[in-house]
């Protein structure tokens, strides 16, 4: 497989490294300043980038009929005009605010915690999320995720960052050192804590991921997620 590479920082050089591991080929390394992008010698491309520069990136590919795995945060307030290109061109897409399996698996055991935890009004959620101090958005995409999560199972309206409120999955972003990333789930009564927590210990799951749903894409057209490239229940 041919791998154009959108956004060539720590995400972008580590996927690298995975994706020759596993016999493929990189055929650009596209940053802030490159300009003649070879879209035509793309099977797939992968978008790790920053959160201005995504929405670009992926539609340019769209264009050009690339299929596209995105992995940056902090832009999807144009999600639903990128999935819109996608149509258009008759492309592919998956994005997701995360691409390691374990932080899969805990989407999955936090829906079924909230669904449980709906009605418990002696519980009160509340979540901490983690990462290096390079990162430029708050709250995480991964947290965002979980908290759509939750509010899609229980009666919890929104989330907010460092804000509470009844309805309200308050979330807490703090920024240390190298941490590659850390989330915590929390539900508080008087007398006792349930709490849920995933540890990423370095960046490898997330690369992995974002190769295997590239390899997964090919051939196909249409906007998919991890849930269909995991085959998760
Ligand atoms: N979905 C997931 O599993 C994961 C998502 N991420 C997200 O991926 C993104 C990148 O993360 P890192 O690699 O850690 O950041 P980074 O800061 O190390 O790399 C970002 C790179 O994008 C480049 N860039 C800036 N403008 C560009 C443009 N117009 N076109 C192409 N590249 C451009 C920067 O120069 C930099 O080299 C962040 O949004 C982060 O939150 C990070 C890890 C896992
Ligand atoms: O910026 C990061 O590093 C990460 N970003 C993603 C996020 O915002 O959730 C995924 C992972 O937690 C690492």
């Amino acid at each position: 497989m041919k791998i154009g590479l959108f956004g060539y920082g720590k995400m972008g050089k580590m996927i690298e490294q995975i994706a020759q591991d596993r016999g493929h080929t990189v055929v650009a390394r596209v940053d802030v300043d490159t300009t003649d992008i070879p879209f035509e010698n793309m099977h797939v491309a992968i978008d790790f980038s920053t959160p201005d520069a995504a929405f670009g990136n992926i539609t340019s590919c769209f264009e050009h009929k690339v299929p596209v795995i995105s992995g940056t945060t902090g832009w999807l307030d144009q999600f639903g005009q990128a999935v819109a290109q996608c149509e258009t061109h008759q492309s592919a897409f998956i994005y997701a605010s995360n691409f390691s399996l374990g932080v899969n698996v805990f989407f999955e055991l936090n829906a079924y915690l909230a669904k449980i935890m709906k009605g418990l009004d002696q519980y009160k959620v509340s979540m901490e999320e983690i990462h290096h101090t390079q990162k430029l958005d708050a709250p995480s995409g991964t947290a965002i995720t979980l908290a759509e999560g939750i509010i899609g199972n229980t009666n919890y309206a929104d989330w907010k960052l460092d804000e509470d409120g009844e309805h309200i999955v308050p979330i807490t972003s703090k920024r240390e050192g190298k941490v590659p990333g850390t989330h915590t789930i929390l539900y508080k009564s008087p007398v006792d804590d349930i709490e849920i927590k995933h540890t990423a210990h370095n960046r490898e799951g997330f690369a992995l991921g974002a190769v295997i749903a590239a390899e997964w894409i090919q051939g196909k057209t249409g906007i998919f997620s991890m849930k269909d490239v995991l085959n998760l229940t």
